[in-house]
């Protein structure tokens, strides 16, 4: 199987079309106003309709309310709601039932004892997202191009399909997946000019080094 990548973080047609061109299998789009990589819903639409088909559309949210969510959700035509907040499992499974689309949990990683919580999440979520803990009292809880020891992630059995992110560039991803034994990768930092700008060349760049051609 092919290794999936998402690019995370898109906010502007190039980056948008870059991704699809070089056949991304998810986009993401931040729906977390302190980002940098925050997009309005009216654009993230916009976005996703210069493309028929194409990657899934994820909502990256962080402790999202009902009402959030289904404002959203009313303008962005998404495929997928990434978790990347302080969500219980309980919560995951709420917002599946009551928006019917399939939930990725995010989970900040920097020790063995943190996979622990994939046991609680694993009946109620449709995938894992494993990425490096953020800085404490840091202002994003994920996005900060911070990597955790990949080889936390060898030899674990994850019962879901899973990503592996947190400061992953087109230099380091390979290795990553070698390391990791990831099946998808997902990545926003490491794929930007500037903080919140991505590059197009750069996103190409990643999903040929994580494909591995
Ligand atoms: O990208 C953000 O701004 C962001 C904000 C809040 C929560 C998560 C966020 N990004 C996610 O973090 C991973 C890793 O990012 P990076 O590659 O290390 O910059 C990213 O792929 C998003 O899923």
């Amino acid at each position: 199987m092919p290794v999936e990548v998402k690019i995370c973080g898109i906010r502007d047609a190039g980056a948008m079309d870059a991704a699809v061109a070089a056949g991304a299998d998810f986009v993401g789009f931040v729906f977390f106003p302190p980002s940098p990589r925050a997009v309005a819903p009216g654009d993230a639409a916009a976005l996703s309709a210069r493309h028929a088909g194409g990657p899934v559309r994820v909502g990256l949210f962080v402790d999202p309310t009902d009402d959030a969510l289904a404002a959203i959700l009313a303008e962005v035509p998404l495929g997928l709601i990434q978790l990347h907040g302080e969500e219980t499992p309980a919560r995951a499974a709420a917002i599946r039932a009551r928006f019917g689309l399939p939930v990725m949990k995010a989970l900040g990683i920097a020790a063995p004892e943190d996979l622990a919580a994939v046991d609680d999440f694993a009946p109620v979520v449709d995938r894992f997202l494993f990425d490096a803990k953020p800085p404490p009292g840091g202002p994003l809880p994920g996005g900060n191009a911070q990597s955790f020891e990949w080889q936390l992630m060898a030899g674990r059995t994850i019962p879901k399909p899973w990503l592996l992110a947190g400061g992953l560039t087109p230099a380091n991803v390979a290795e990553a997946i070698r390391t990791a034994r990831a099946p998808g990768v997902d990545v926003s930092s490491g794929v930007e000019r500037a903080r919140g700008v991505k590059d197009p060349g750069l996103i190409r760049d990643f999903i040929v080094s994580a494909r591995g051609r």
